[in-house]
């Protein structure tokens, strides 16, 4: 198996690392745009093999895409990520160009490929790679419900003082503030959280949540890398290995939960095909309701992209 990642900074190479000690791919090729970058990052990476023991090879090329040519999953990281006082969408139109570009090189040399897509915004930058690659809608997807699942699921551990592998939860809607963390679908080793911790400490955790991404920027002064990057490599795994793995995906909706094309994250099964089925949940009023807020926004940044792109033709 051969996976490409494109943007070799944080995430990107945090990604190959993982995709390579873990012996997720065969070949891992980055690529970057500033000259030598991506070469340093996976002969970096290659000596690390005789020291973690994994046969991976790790290959750098600064804007070659020849040598990313018939890659079975690729994962795109390249564009800005935001500053402090940023919001995601801020990144919109330096990251949407970045987008398009590397994907009409991605589809060209790898046409059968399946795309994760992990920049921002990254809903809108999903609807931006899609929309580029023409390919089904199955074999673009976005990474952000990995990753802020896992947060709700590392802040609950911490509340509740458990091991983070017996949480389970699922998360809906648009990567940003008005994302859906459901506390009805979220367990502890099989039981309800709602019977281990009380309203107020659990709404906390929802809130902490939807700004998880707010607060790391505001510590380190650009964004998180170790669990975005692990969380982009956990999709491809379950992709080369088609381990049918149940994650909230990032995909085109058309139709499922009432919603007609829009990119909105939604429990997926994840495959050898890409998503092979979207998971519809019988949601309640209220998460109804905050699904149609994340819509709408989403909705409303696809529009602004659209806008941007009928600029330029
Ligand atoms: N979806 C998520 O949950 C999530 C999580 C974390 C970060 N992100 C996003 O991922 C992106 C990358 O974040 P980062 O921290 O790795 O940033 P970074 O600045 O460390 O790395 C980005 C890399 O992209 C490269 N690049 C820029 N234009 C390129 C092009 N045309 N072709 C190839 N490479 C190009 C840059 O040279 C740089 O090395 C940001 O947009 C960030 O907001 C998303
Ligand atoms: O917060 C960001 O800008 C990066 C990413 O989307 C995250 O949630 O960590």
């Amino acid at each position: 198996m051969k996976v490409t990642v494109v943007g070799a900074g944080n995430v990107g190479a945090t990604c190959a690392d993982v995709l390579a000690y873990r012996e997720i791919a065969n070949e891992v090729v980055l690529v970057d745009i500033k000259e030598g970058f991506a070469e340093g990052k996976a002969l970096d990476i290659w000596q690390k093999a005789p020291i973690n023991l994994y046969d991976t090879r790790t290959v750098g090329v600064t804007n070659d895409y020849s040598k990313t040519a018939g890659s079975d999953v690729v994962v795109i990281t390249s564009g800005l990520p935001r500053k402090p006082g940023m919001t995601r969408d801020d990144l919109i139109s330096t990251n949407a160009g970045i987008v398009q570009s590397v994907t009409e090189n991605i589809v060209k040399h790898s046409p059968d490929a399946i795309i994760i897509v992990v920049s921002n915004p990254l809903d809108v930058m999903t609807y931006a790679a899609h929309i580029t690659s023409k390919l089904p809608r199955t074999r673009v997807m976005g990474m952000a419900g990995i990753l802020d699942t896992a947060r709700y699921r590392a802040f609950l551990a911490e509340a509740l003082n458990v091991s983070p592998k017996d949480i389970q939860a699922v998360l809906m809607g648009g990567h940003g503030d008005t994302m859906v963390p459901l506390p009805r679908y979220t367990t502890v080793g099989g039981i309800p959280v709602t019977e281990l911790i009380g309203e107020e400490e659990l709404n906390a955790i929802v809130e902490r949540t939807k700004n998880g991404g707010g607060e790391l920027v505001k510590l380190m002064g650009t964004s998180a890398w170790y669990a975005p990057g692990s969380a982009a490599a956990q999709m491809v795994e379950a992709i080369v290995r088609d381990q049918r793995r149940v994650f909230p995906v990032c995909v085109k909706l058309e139709g499922e939960y009432g919603i007609d094309g829009v990119y909105l994250g939604v429990p997926v099964i994840l495959g050898k095909n890409g998503i092979e089925k979207i998971i519809e949940l019988q949601l309640n009023d209220d998460e109804k309701q905050l699904l149609e807020t994340s819509r709408g926004h989403v909705k409303e940044v696809m529009e602004a992209l659209d806008k941007i792109n009928a600029a330029k033709a």
